[in-house]
């Protein structure tokens, strides 16, 4: 393969606009950045529309990244923190049931979970900085202490929470490629506090992390692949 071709798909403008800073000028690596909506759906409908257009113009991506924003559980991801996908788990696909919450895959559908590249996440986490870890996907915002807390009761590994990335790597699976979400903290996992964002310091994280992709990519590329 001569070079590596990756989708980066984020919720909103801004953070694609973080993400595509961090790519100006000629790089080793295409990256295409796309801003592929808010929520696992339209995240997926989004992802799987640009990978199937890019498969029909006979131009495949290798590999997709779920970006942007998230919410941090503390104290293990601060804010302004990075962290990068381990384990990207949907974490309120399921049924409430009187002994509660159980996920789709006990009721014998589907998948709650997809698995990034074990040593591409342990290279960009050494690259970058960000904190290896589970980040759960949730079409409702955490907004108070006892929601973080049945939250990470059920998912210990937590690092982040965010609304996008299991809908990104549903997409990428349906083509059978590999899929990473990679997060800045911009606010604690909890109980609202619009005056807690700092979105304008995670998005300096952000770009700051993809500016470190490259080498890791492309020495992915020539091993893995
Ligand atoms: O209104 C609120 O209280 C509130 C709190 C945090 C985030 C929001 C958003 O609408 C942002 C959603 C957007 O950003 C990502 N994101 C950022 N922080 C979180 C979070 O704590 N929990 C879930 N998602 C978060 C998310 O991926 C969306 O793209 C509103």
């Amino acid at each position: 393969m001569s070079s590596v071709r990756v989708l980066v798909a984020t919720a909103v403008p801004v953070e694609r606009d973080a993400v595509a800073r961090a790519f100006a000028g000629d790089g080793p690596f295409a990256a295409d950045v796309i801003a592929a909506g808010v929520g696992p759906a339209l995240a997926a409908a989004s992802t799987a529309t640009a990978l199937t257009t890019a498969a029909l113009h006979g131009t495949p991506y290798h590999l997709v990244v779920s970006a942007g924003i998230a919410g941090g559980f503390q104290p293990e991801a601060p804010v302004g923190s990075l962290v990068i996908a381990d384990e990207i788990t949907a974490a309120d696909l399921g049924a409430e049931t009187p002994d509660g919450f159980v996920p789709v895959t006990e009721l014998g559908f589907g998948t709650v979970t997809h698995r990034p590249p074990e040593t591409l996440v342990r290279d960009l986490a050494a690259a970058t900085g960000a904190r290896p870890g589970a980040v759960l996907t949730v079409s409702t915002v955490t907004g108070t202490a006892e929601r973080a807390a049945a939250l990470r009761a059920r998912h210990p590994r937590a690092l982040a929470e965010a609304m996008e990335g299991f809908g990104v790597a549903e997409a990428a699976a349906a083509h059978g490629l590999p899929v990473l979400e990679i997060r800045a903290v911009s606010n604690p996992v909890g109980p609202r506090d619009r005056t807690a964002w700092r979105i304008g310091d995670a998005l300096t994280a952000l770009t700051e992390a993809f500016g470190k992709l490259a080498p890791v990519l492309e020495s992915w590329n020539q091993h893995d692949q």
